[in-house]
């Protein structure tokens, strides 16, 4: 397997708090790389970091330059709460703004997979939490980047809505041969859609 992206000996911290120290990981290409480990010991800024929203004083990230290939977002990140959403913009319109390629009937079939379409018209004040999250998820996808970001994505969901995202998720990353950094507390969820599984400690 090909890694997408190598990351070699990151080193992190805050206020001179060391959180990530000498940190070194591939990620490879078609994959869900689950990402474990106990509260506060780095997950959120190890996603940050590959992001290019957190820097960090030593270390390399190598990215495959094919990730800049054909996409407006490289790194599409799906937080724990999605309030990135833009607020004057309705669902289908906050879906598009990341995507110059999609058809409107493939923008229609991943909303309807979301179980969104009905809903396309509305803006995020219209929405409930998870159907904001759900809104994330689809524009995250909608960038058809090779690499999705996820923090504890489905972590405010109801078990059957986790469930049918964890099942959308598997299915796209097969299909695309995408390659998903996903952070979870759940080993039951990392367990089910890993490949493989990473703790921080
Ligand atoms: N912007 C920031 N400024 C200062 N400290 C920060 C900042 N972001 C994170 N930290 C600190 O870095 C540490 C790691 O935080 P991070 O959010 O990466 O942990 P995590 O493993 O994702 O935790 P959780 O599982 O609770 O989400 C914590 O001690 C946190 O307080």
């Amino acid at each position: 397997m090909k890694p997408i992206l190598k990351i070699r000996g990151l080193t992190k911290s805050f206020e001179e708090i060391p959180v990530i120290h000498n940190l070194s990981l591939d990620v490879f290409e078609d994959e869900i790389l689950c990402i474990m480990g106990p509260s506060g010991v780095g997950k959120s800024t190890l996603l940050n970091c590959i992001a290019g929203i957190t820097p960090f004083e030593s270390g390399e990230i190598y990215c495959d330059p094919v990730l800049y290939e054909n996409v407006k977002v490289p790194f599409p990140f799906v937080f724990q709460e999605m309030d990135t959403l833009l607020p004057w913009k309705t669902v289908r319109q906050n879906v598009i703004l990341v995507t110059d390629h999609m058809l409107n009937d493939e923008i229609d079939a991943l909303l309807d997979r979301v179980d969104l379409l009905k809903h396309a018209h509305k803006y995020p004040r219209e929405l409930s939490g998870g159907m904001k999250q759900r809104v994330g998820i689809a524009r995250a996808l909608a960038c058809r980047s090779k690499v999705l970001l996820m923090d504890e994505p489905f972590g405010s969901l109801d078990l059957e809505m986790r469930v049918k995202l964890q099942d959308l998720l598997m299915s796209i990353q097969k299909k695309f041969k995408l390659s998903v950094v996903f952070v979870t507390h759940d080993l039951n969820e990392a367990e089910r859609i890993g490949n493989r599984i990473i703790k921080l400690a």
